[in-house]
């Protein structure tokens, strides 16, 4: 019973895995070449999200930041949801609604980039984020899942929305994760070409 229950989230996790990459491969194609050219420009990408969303997010900013899988010069990306003093300051005196936005406004540049994280597309402060975001001129990069929710139609045609075919928070986190590691591949192959090995 209990092993079913282990097998059918494998079974389910890499099912939706395989449908997602045909729907999502276009999507994440753009959001890295968007990514690649901000960065090449000498932009920034800020990263945010909560909950399972706010560890991809640091996951993210560490891989950029650190390393994927080749040695290369750090790249700058900041994930939001880490300096809890911000975030407890600007939670406690203002809203929880406004725990990303702010540093947006703080931090964020006319060709930077928001990497947004959302299964549910509907996170208040996510999306006051966005609102941040394309107010400064950034561009966004919206994962989210569920059909998209009330991000999906605050993004604009200049954006990128990555939207897993899927209803279950944790499922589409799984696939969040894989779109995050494809990402950092492809900023890692415009820069340096070929694979891994060479
Ligand atoms: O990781 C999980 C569930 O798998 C939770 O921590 C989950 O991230 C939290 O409930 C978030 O608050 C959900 O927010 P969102 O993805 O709808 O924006
Ligand atoms: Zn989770």
């Amino acid at each position: 019973m209990t092993n079913q229950r282990i097998l059918s989230h494998f079974h389910e996790s890499a099912e939706l895995k395989i449908q997602s990459a045909t729907v999502l491969a276009p999507h994440i194609a753009q959001a890295i070449e968007m990514m690649f050219s901000a960065l090449s420009n000498g932009n920034k990408i800020l990263v945010c999200g909560n909950g399972g969303s706010a560890a991809d997010a640091q996951h993210f900013a560490a891989e950029l930041v650190g390393r994927f899988e080749r040695e290369r010069f750090p790249l700058p990306a900041i994930a939001l949801t880490t300096d809890t003093s911000i975030l407890t300051a600007v939670a406690n005196d203002y809203s929880y609604r406004e725990i990303f936005s702010k540093q947006v406004q703080a931090f964020g540049q006319a060709g930077d980039i928001l990497l947004a994280f959302s299964t549910s597309g509907n996170s208040a402060n996510v999306m006051a984020a966005i609102e941040a975001a394309l107010e400064r001129e950034m561009r966004v990069v919206a994962l989210t899942g569920k059909g998209g929710g009330a991000i999906g139609k605050m993004l604009t045609d200049a954006d990128v929305h990555i939207c897993v075919p899927h209803d279950r928070t944790a499922r589409i986190q799984e696939v969040h994760l894989v779109t995050i590691h494809c990402i950092c591949d492809g900023i890692d192959v415009a820069l340096f070409g070929g694979d891994v090995n060479e």
